[in-house]
């Protein structure tokens, strides 16, 4: 692990270079799995990182927020030559949705995360670049310049499309369970005691081969070019990946741009969604509690006036996009301190809402819904790390989840997380699904 914040200069050398290639994940071949990834092909946005220059870990929410602070304030990297203004980064990682839970499965992941890694390539206009750092010291200079000669000479051209290839996956989540947990969670909500609860169940998936992560990424990327695919890679071998829909925060100096994403039907019945009830309800607490929220942390803050359609390929969503001026001082520790977990993935009113999961949900959700992306000097990237899964070896965890308010019924709710779970199972290789 690393200490930061050393005063006297830089921590890292740095050296980047341009590549002739197009695409980060087809470094793949010759290097193998990337240790961190993440891809917005919408936003023309995609990085793959190698190996670990650094990594620091948190043990807490209060440690995982000073780390947030220290990794979007430290310029302790000395580049030679011409800094990159566009690089994301290049600190990669996230965070647990909370401390409660025992699933040993994320031990490896700690409760926060972010690694600097060794190589980094990314999209920079129509060609990729790749930066490659090394710790400061005698010879720094020399690993990086021969870590970039290395990477540009075996860096592959092409693309790397996804291959076609279903398997056999066997899936186990108790419906029964998860649909007791909704009418619970109905009954606290007509008994007073809660407005808003976001319900989320686990699906095992067991294949007869090891997943092929990388794979899993090229189908993910392809067939969500509106969500951020990502993966992050634990010590012990395991991945947490996915691709999600929703920005907790975008933070671009003082630019900020997040959404409230809440509110689900299937594609087909994506024109009614704007006049359910039910959505718009759940919706709205989602809005009002991030224009709160965000209040005393920021100028001239101004959301869409009415919700849109968000339509992926599997579901359709209400969005309301909010942007604002940040205050001097406040950054991407502070927005996920008064942010995460936003009704999207808690519920309302919050604490209420966090407890009844904590008593009736009996899950550990380790980082899925956690905030999961990148951060560097002034500029950060988190997204709500929904539609995701842990995987390693052959086999696979997988997280979805559903907004309850009064009105809601087990069997849709049930329904809805079945629509969620078909990106990641396909991705997976369930092409029968
Ligand atoms: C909790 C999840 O989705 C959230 C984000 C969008 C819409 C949601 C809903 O309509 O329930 C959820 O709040 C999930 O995908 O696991």
């Amino acid at each position: 692990m690393t200490t930061l914040g050393r005063a006297d200069g830089g921590h890292w050398v740095a050296g980047r270079m341009s590549l002739s290639a197009v695409d980060p994940l087809a470094g793949a071949e010759v290097l193998g799995e990337p240790s961190v990834y993440w891809e917005r092909p919408l936003a023309h946005e995609a990085m793959a990182g190698w190996g670990e220059a650094a990594s620091v870990e948190a043990e807490s929410i209060a440690r995982a927020q000073e780390v947030l602070k220290e990794l979007s304030a430290l310029d302790s990297v000395r580049w030679l030559g011409e800094a990159p203004s566009a690089l994301p980064g290049p600190w990669f990682g996230g965070m647990r949705f909370s401390a409660a839970g025992r699933d040993a499965g994320w031990g490896a992941f700690g409760f926060g995360r972010w690694t600097l890694p060794e190589v980094v390539v990314w999209r920079e206009g129509s060609g990729l670049e790749v930066a490659a750092f090394a710790p400061e010291g005698p010879g720094a200079e020399d690993v990086v310049r021969s870590l970039l000669a290395r990477v540009g000479v075996a860096f592959p051209a092409g693309f790397r499309h996804a291959r076609n290839g279903s398997q056999a996956l066997r899936l186990v989540s108790s419906r029964p369970d998860f649909e007791g947990r909704v009418e619970r969670a109905v009954e606290t909500i007509n008994s007073g005691g809660l407005q808003k609860v976001v319900l989320a169940r686990a699906v095992e998936v067991e294949s007869e081969h090891s997943f092929d992560r990388v794979e899993v990424l090229a189908r993910l990327r392809e067939q969500n070019p509106r969500c951020a695919t990502f993966l992050f890679r634990a010590p012990d071998g395991a991945a947490f990946l996915g691709a999600t829909p929703e920005t907790l925060c975008r933070v671009e100096g003082r630019r900020l741009e997040t959404e409230a994403l809440a509110g689900s039907a299937p594609p087909a019945q994506a024109g009614t969604l704007e006049a359910s009830d039910k959505d718009r309800r759940e919706h709205e607490a989602v809005v009002r509690y991030i224009l709160r929220a965000l209040k005393p942390l920021t100028e001239q803050l101004e959301a869409d006036a009415e919700p849109a359609l968000l339509t992926l390929k599997n579901v359709a969503h209400l969005r309301t996009g909010i942007r604002a001026e940040l205050r001097e001082g406040v950054g991407v520790s502070e927005l996920v301190a008064a942010l995460h977990p936003t009704p999207a993935v808690g519920g309302t009113p919050r604490e209420r809402a966090l407890e009844f999961l904590v008593e009736h949900e009996a899950l550990d959700r380790g980082w899925y819904a956690g905030p999961v992306g990148w951060v560097g000097p002034g500029r950060a990237h988190q997204m709500v790390a929904l539609r995701s899964a842990r995987i390693k070896g052959s086999q696979a965890r997988l997280f979805v989840g559903a907004g309850i308010v009064a009105g809601s019924s087990a069997e849709a709710e049930w329904r809805e997380t079945e629509m969620k779970s078909l990106a990641m199972l396909r991705a997976l290789g369930g092409g029968h699904v």
